[in-house]
């Protein structure tokens, strides 16, 4: 089962932020009644660390049960647990260190000094993890996350996987080693597209002039090889969250006129 994409456009990326931060709070409340816990995937990347700052200065964050929330990664960043640029650090810096989550919940990717061999050993370990965390009922070798949000980089990458690059071409593994990146640092860990297209939901971020081509491409049809964006989808629902100046070069006809 795949989901077409559907697109909310917000005025500017504070106001898409904060409106994706609600929409997320609401998400998990509703998963949490209806499954007892919720499980989400963050992005990297400005669009996702905004959205967490949006989410720390909520009010509403606290109908969150964080204790009942398990936190995956789209992709990591292979350096040091120290580096300022991981994933992991910026998040928790955005978010995490400021509400109760259960430590054993919050499955980071690893970093490149936690005694892995390579990249690739790393990717095969946060396999493993997701195999483990998966039931029955989730079909599959990852758990049926409830929210998988990525941001969209501007050449249109999700997670770590870059147009043309081998990692996005990869349909067996659920989570690879990417070398020779090409926004830096050039080693990373990605969950691949058949692991992305386990979640129940995606959700993908563009806010920014510098998201408008990228947007307009993934929107416009290209294959995933090409535009890793335009294969990102979910099995219930793909959405597409935007500001208006990622929106400005999509055709007015994908999406009713901007609204708050
Ligand atoms: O390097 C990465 O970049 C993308 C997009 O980042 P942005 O700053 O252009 O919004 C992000 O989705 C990914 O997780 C991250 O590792």
């Amino acid at each position: 089962m795949s989901s077409a994409p559907q697109l909310v456009v917000h005025r500017d990326k504070e106001l898409m932020a904060q409106a994706a931060a609600a929409r997320l709070i609401t998400k998990v409340v509703d998963a949490q009644a209806a499954r007892g816990s919720a499980s989400v995937v963050l992005t990297g990347g400005r669009n996702g660390n905004g959205l967490l700052a949006a989410l720390a200065s909520s009010p509403a964050r606290d109908a969150i049960d964080w204790s009942r929330l398990d936190l995956w990664w789209g992709d990591e960043r292979y350096v040091p647990a120290d580096d300022p640029e991981r994933n992991y650090t910026q998040a928790r810096e955005a978010l995490l260190d400021a509400v109760p989550l259960d430590p054993a919940r919050v499955h980071a990717m690893p970093a490149s000094d936690a005694g892995y061999e390579d990249a690739d050993s790393a990717a095969e370990a946060y396999a493993a993890e997701l195999a483990a965390a998966a039931r029955p009922e989730d079909h599959g070798r990852v758990p049926a996350f409830d929210v998988l949000m990525l941001g969209v980089g501007p050449d249109t990458h999700v997670a770590s996987l870059f147009p043309e690059h081998p990692a996005v071409r990869e349909t067996e593994r659920t989570v690879v080693g990417v070398h020779g990146a090409p926004k830096p640092p050039p080693t990373r860990v990605s969950l691949t597209l058949p692991a992305i297209r386990a979640a129940r939901e995606v959700w993908l971020l563009a806010a920014g002039e510098d998201k408008a081509k990228a947007a307009a491409i993934a929107l416009s049809g290209p294959g995933e090889i090409q535009a890793p964006a335009s294969g990102a989808y979910g099995r219930a629902r793909t959405l597409w969250l935007l500001d208006q100046s990622a929106a400005s070069e999509l055709p007015t006809s994908l999406y009713p006129p901007a609204s708050a």
